[in-house]
């Protein structure tokens, strides 16, 4: 009940506030006996945004079978590391593959990213037309800070976790991972649905014109790790539309997820976002980890649609 007047709220005020942007957030009227959800690459726009919706409702769209075919383990990643301390691994997704690792970040290190990142958080911007400056989104309403590993030692380990944990190489110094990113969300904060690939969708005027060519050489966002700093009360889901699956935030989890094919293509079934968080708060960090440097950890698959 209480779930429902806060939908009603934000889908009236926030988003009435903002004007319509998009369709991702409004929480249309389905007949659930008429509408089937369907999954995959090939969903209309509006599909998108019905499956996006369904899953910040907490709906269920993978069929029990696919579930039964979902597993938690502990696991060492193949690294030492891991050998007296197992990671608890969940697979949420295969094929593209989504996991949660769970409690890999402790609630001490959660409250030092915190405390270093509070200064430095400023809302999300988006990148202005050629020639304008950037301006503050509104598809994605969070406040976020970037963290350098020079800035604190637990900023590079937590970057080193992040290699043993993933098997990719996430050197910022060599560029083969981006700095560290910090987000916070309040009430009605959300991000719309993207991908988080920025090079593979453009075309080469684009990425002559409006892509900086350090981008270019540190290739394209192959994987995407983002650590849960938080609980969050009700929202927040971290939705992925054409998998038909969710992650919800746990205060010391973390996501993780290949954004392009063993091929090098965007794989067009990473879009997700971040739900409105409904009641409470939310904080999320980000590694991005770029191509480049992972040319001898990850390897090329047989054919492109790998
Ligand atoms: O906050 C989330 O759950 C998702 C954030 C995200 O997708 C991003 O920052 O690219
Ligand atoms: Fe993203």
């Amino acid at each position: 009940m209480f779930l429902n007047t806060a939908i009603k709220a934000y889908d009236e005020q926030v988003l009435g506030r903002e004007g319509t942007r998009t369709p991702a957030l409004h929480t249309a009227e389905v007949d659930p006996k008429k509408f089937q959800y369907r999954l995959g690459t090939d969903l209309t726009p509006q599909e998108d945004a019905l499956n996006f919706q369904a899953l910040c409702r907490g709906e269920q769209l993978l069929s029990p079978e696919y579930r039964a075919t979902l597993s938690c383990f502990y696991d060492t990643r193949g690294e030492a590391y891991f050998r007296l301390m197992p990671v608890k691994v969940e697979i949420l997704h295969h094929n593209p593959e989504l996991m949660v690792f769970h409690d890999v970040i402790s609630d001490r290190e959660i409250e030092a990213v915190k405390t270093m990142a509070q200064p430095m958080l400023a809302r999300a911007m988006v990148q202005g037309a050629q020639g304008k400056g950037n301006t503050v989104s509104t598809t994605r309403t969070s406040k976020v800070g970037w963290l350098d590993d020079s800035l604190n030692p637990l900023v590079a380990r937590l970057g080193h976790r992040i290699s043993l944990l993933t098997g990719l190489s996430t050197d910022v110094a060599a560029e083969h991972a981006e700095l560290l990113q910090v987000s916070n969300y309040g009430i009605g904060g959300h991000y719309n649905p993207h991908h988080d690939y920025l090079l593979v969708d453009k075309t080469e005027k684009e990425l002559l014109h409006n892509i900086h060519p350090r981008e270019l050489i540190m290739g394209d966002r192959i994987a995407t790790f983002m650590f849960y700093l938080s609980d969050v009360t009700r929202g927040g889901a971290t939705a992925f539309p054409r998998l038909g699956t969710a992650a919800w935030p746990s205060k010391g989890s973390a996501a993780f997820w290949y954004n392009l094919k063993k091929s090098g293509h965007g794989n067009t079934a990473t879009l997700h976002g971040a739900c409105p968080v409904v009641l409470g708060y939310k904080w999320v960090s980000n590694k991005w980890i770029r191509e480049r440097g992972q040319f001898l950890r990850r390897k090329c698959g047989l054919s492109p649609e790998e």
